[in-house]
């Protein structure tokens, strides 16, 4: 094995593939060419490249025929240590299979089912060799309801338990029946999905697995354990041993060693993430600087798993099975991956900070001796690799207002003044010193002499963030303002409040992403290879490498560089840091830690981008498709139920009252709302009714919603409704969010408007680059429907197709720009994205969705809780607006007085759990 590595490396090198290589992948075991699946692409799938090392090895050949061959259609290999692909290393460190290894394709079913879900699906079906055709009621005894699709591929049927192959189509497979909300009507593939299928109902008593995904996997019964239980009664974040597996590559390491915590296994809870110190090598010796990820409060339990990934893990630079070249260093530094990061499953108490913020405060204003760093002068900022659109530069510069004299922050120390300690921080590179907001400096741009990079999409670089409070603020601090003192702004969330949901978020979530994001990479290794050649693998090292510093630089508290690239919209970035830079308040050169939270998230998302868009050919590979389909499949049973309720309530929608109309506009704002709350699965961790029908919980949360003005979207529409003329359309603006059930929800309810005439056009914004993991892409939004409309669920399929038929007509608009991924706030939209805002102010109401719009909207500062929304939104009101958000960040306005106390004395994690929701409408000036 060891020889053969050698050689394939070597012809790697050489820019030729080994004949063994390809042979082993592709060759099965009758000498057949198998192709691998065509439509992998088209439905946006991607495999982990770690599921492709079967065919490598030479024991493929033990396998049984039938998986043999389905290895070999697209090889999956499972590389779970533990699990049947056992894997050893010999002394050189390189991983081997071990001699008794037996892989099969059931034992990785095992492990990693949710892994071999698409793959399943995307496998060209093969001929049963039983054609009997299991009955829904025997069906159904085999598979609990509510179990994860990929807990079910497992699963045998009657009938076909030790004959019928996995992967086969039985007679008779897709044709659920049509009105059910059998769990076992799964998402088919589409290439699988045939037209007839789609336009037939299928008999009424036909609960026949579907394709694929359920399809008679028998094989995985006969002796061996059952696959491992569906994801069902665990949070959010809480990831079965194979669903880490799935996401971590393989889990190579991390599957060896014996869990010593929550987090390895699989059961991982904030409050550990909590108590990490800083993250540590495998060995504990590189340690982030201690002041920079300082201890949170005597929680910490010690590196625990902080240093090792699952994928490959403290093993990680030994390789895995199939690549050649060892893991990098940066992923054998990684802290431990979590599954989903960015989701408010993770509690904190925050504000329990506050005391110490409040001691801190006074502090704050009089301005901490190391606030305003002092320091010989730095050098300049390294040069781009390519200059950006050079000349134009220093007049570009100049077209623009300077940046401003004043902070947004000027109510810093008003509310919570951060808890200032000192921080030996070498001094900084950029050239900050004396950076104050008296004496504003020139912008990067002008003191390089480069050009502001092209302005599209409508953008352009605005004076400042913050609109109309910022112009006010300039006046306030330049002293010039012979107007009224305006009410200043509370001071911006950031990760200098140690403590804070922010500061956790940096210091942990941000880096386990960034860590997924490298493992997505090396996974996808062989595939780059393998689409790309030896220029795909180049490709992706840069990327992970640019990552891996990325990764460095936040966790070593490094000052925010410049973007370096020439995309769209670079300079609007770089003019944002030399506003950063140039607050009067600020806190010196903007890094990691100490500026605000929004500002740095958004830039780390920007950076990924840049890592790939940098690095082609692999620069429209999207790091975060892979979880966005696995978290819209795993959701499938409560779309199933969410697409039947809503095809049957469209059956008689005509003639229902007012009152039931606005009855059902209001469950389903409720839906689309909760979908907000876990868009892996609505109701996780809930009982198996909940899962199947997210409709039936509703009553019950009503009591977190904290503020509903769903009665004022209500009266808004059917107002709209009654003096709509002939010429007046009424539309409605649908700000997205995430991609999955949450996506389905918002399709649904946009359905409903049109349905209902509430609306007669809708609008959806998504996002133009991959964003916040899940965040809905123009990709994601047509992947879903398509998804849907292939679906062999009659309701579903029904959803799907008629919602590609409302985008056709034209009555359904997607659109992306640029603004919703800038670090802006929306007070600047009208400044920055003039046009965004001038489209926006043509609906008659604007939905926005989620936990980072809200941040947006608000401006993501530190809030009294009675604050009112208007006021929050600072002059943003291009239209009446809606929030529909669970509460996933420590901000929150337009609460009753007192209400924001009462709970956070209960429940003082309430501002994270995302628990609690609110509907917040505003009506617009
Ligand atoms: O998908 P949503 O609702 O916008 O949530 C994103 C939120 O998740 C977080 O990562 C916190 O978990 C925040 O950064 C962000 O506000």
């Amino acid at each position: 094995a060891s020889d053969l590595w050698h050689q394939r490396h070597q012809a790697r090198t050489n820019g030729t593939q080994h004949p063994k290589k390809k042979a082993g992948r592709r060759a099965t075991t009758t000498g057949q060419e198998a192709q691998p699946p065509s439509s992998r692409h088209e439905t946006g799938i991607y495999f982990p490249t770690s599921l492709q090392h079967t065919a490598h090895f030479s024991h493929a050949r033990r396998l049984p025929d039938r998986e043999a061959q389905l290895a070999a259609a697209q090889p999956p290999a499972c590389t779970e240590r533990a699990g049947p692909f056992r894997r050893r290393a010999d002394r050189t460190g390189r991983d081997r299979p071990a001699r008794t290894a037996q892989p099969t394709l059931s034992g990785c079913l095992q492990t990693a089912p949710g892994a071999l879900q698409p793959w399943l699906q995307e496998t060209p079906p093969l001929p049963c060799p039983r054609t009997a055709v299991p009955s829904s009621k025997e069906n159904s005894g085999r598979t609990a309801p509510g179990s994860a699709p990929a807990a079910s591929v497992g699963e045998g049927t009657q009938g076909s338990e030790a004959s019928a192959p996995i992967g086969c189509v039985p007679a008779g497979a897709g044709t659920a029946h049509p009105e059910s909300t059998n769990p076992k009507a799964r998402l088919p593939s589409p290439s699988r999905q045939s037209e007839a299928a789609r336009a037939t109902p299928a008999p009424r008593d036909s609960g026949a697995p579907l394709a694929g995904a359920e399809g008679s996997a028998g094989s995985t019964r006969g002796g061996r354990a059952p696959p491992p239980p569906p994801a069902r009664g665990l949070r959010r974040c809480c990831v079965t041993p194979a669903q880490r597996h799935l996401n971590t590559g393989g889990g190579a390491g991390a599957a060896r060693q014996p869990p010593r915590s929550g987090r390895q296994k699989g059961i991982l809870g904030w409050g550990e993430a909590r108590g990490w110190e800083s993250p540590l090598t495998p060995t504990g010796r590189a340690r982030a600087r201690p002041e920079t990820a300082p201890s949170s409060r005597g929680t910490s339990r010690g590196p625990a798993a902080g240093g090792r990934i699952g994928a490959g893990g403290k093993d990680g630079g030994r390789g895995r099975p199939g690549s050649p070249t060892p893991i990098p260093q940066a992923l054998r530094q990684a802290p431990p991956l979590r599954d989903c990061p960015k989701r408010g499953c993770a509690p904190l108490p925050c504000r329990s900070a506050d005391s110490a913020a409040a001691r801190a405060g006074a502090r704050g204003r009089q301005g901490h001796p190391l606030r305003r760093r002092p320091g010989p002068p730095s050098p300049p900022f390294p040069r781009p690799a390519r200059a950006p659109a050079a000349a134009a530069a220093a007049g570009g510069a100049r077209r623009f207002p300077p940046p401003p004299r004043a902070s947004t922050d000027l109510g810093e120390g008003a509310r919570r003044s951060p808890p200032r300690e000192p921080r030996p921080r070498p001094p900084p590179a950029g050239p900050r010193q004396g950076a104050r907001a008296d004496t504003p400096r020139p912008s990067v741009a002008a003191r390089r002499g480069a050009a502001r990079g092209p302005i599209t999409s409508g953008c352009r670089p605005g004076p400042l963030p913050g609109g109309g409070w910022g112009r006010a603020e300039r006046r306030l601090a330049g002293g010039r303002s012979k107007m009224a003192a305006v009410p200043a702004l509370p001071v911006s969330l950031s990760g200098r409040f140690k403590g804070s949901f922010a500061y956790f978020t940096i210091k942990d979530r941000l880096p386990q992403i960034l860590t997924r994001v490298i493992d997505t990479l090396h996974r996808h290794k062989n595939e780059f290879f393998e689409e790309h050649g030896e220029k795909g693998v180049e490709a992706e090292k840069r990327a992970i490498s640019f990552l891996s510093k990325l990764r460095n630089e936040l966790q070593t508290d490094k000052p925010v560089t410049p973007l370096e690239d020439e995309l769209p919209d670079a300079a609007l970035w770089n003019q944002y840091l030399d506003y950063q830079r140039n607050l009067p308040n600020g806190n010196g050169e903007p890094s990691w830690f100490q500026s605000p939270w929004l500002y740095i998230e958004c830039y780390m998302y920007r950076r990924i981008h840049a890592a790939l868009a940098l690095n082609p050919p692999i620069n429209n590979f999207d790091v975060f498709k892979e979880g966005k389909a696995q978290n819209f499949f795993e959701s499938q049973e409560a779309v199933i139920a969410l697409c039947t309720y809503f095809q049957e309530l469209l059956k008689n929608i005509k003639d229902l009252e007012e009152k039931q109309l606005q009855e059902e506009l209001l469950k389903l704002l409720q839906v689309s709302l909760w979908g907000n709350k876990c868009d892996l699965s609505f109701s996780a961790g809930e009982d198996s009714s909940q899962k199947t029908s997210p409709l039936q919980s509703l009553e019950n949360m009503v009591p977190y919603i904290l503020v509903n003005d769903m009665e004022k979207v209500w009266s808004l529409l059917v107002n709209a409704k009654k003096n709509r003329t002939e010429r007046s359309n009424i539309r409605v603006d649908i700000i997205l969010d995430n991609a999955g059930f949450e996506l389905v929800s918002d399709l649904v309810l946009a359905d409903f408007l049109l349905s209902s005439k509430l609306a007669d056009e809708v609008y959806f914004h998504g996002k133009s680059i991959p964003w916040y993991v899940s965040d809905t892409t123009k990709h994601d939004f047509n992947w879903t429907i398509k998804q849907l409309g292939s679906a062999n669920h009659m309701w579903m399929s029904r959803c799907g197709i008629n919602w590609e038929g409302n985008l056709k007509k034209g009555v359904w608009v997607f659109r992306d720009h640029m603004f919703w991924t800038l670090p802006h706030d929306f007070s600047s939209m009208s400044e920055v994205a003039p046009d965004l805002y001038a489209e926006l102010q043509k609906s008659n109401l604007l939905l926005f969705k989620g936990d980072l719009n809200y941040r947006k909207l608000t401006g993501d500062r530190k809030w009294e809780y009675s604050v009112p929304f208007h006021q929050a939104l600072n002059k943003f009101h291009p239209a009446p607006l809606c929030s529909l958000r669970t509460l996933k960040s420590d901000t929150q306005v337009g609460l009753k007085p007192g209400q924001g106390e009462q709970i956070q004395a209960s429940e003082p994690e309430w501002m994270v759990s995302g628990k609690y929701g609110v509907v917040q409408f505003d009506a617009g000036l």
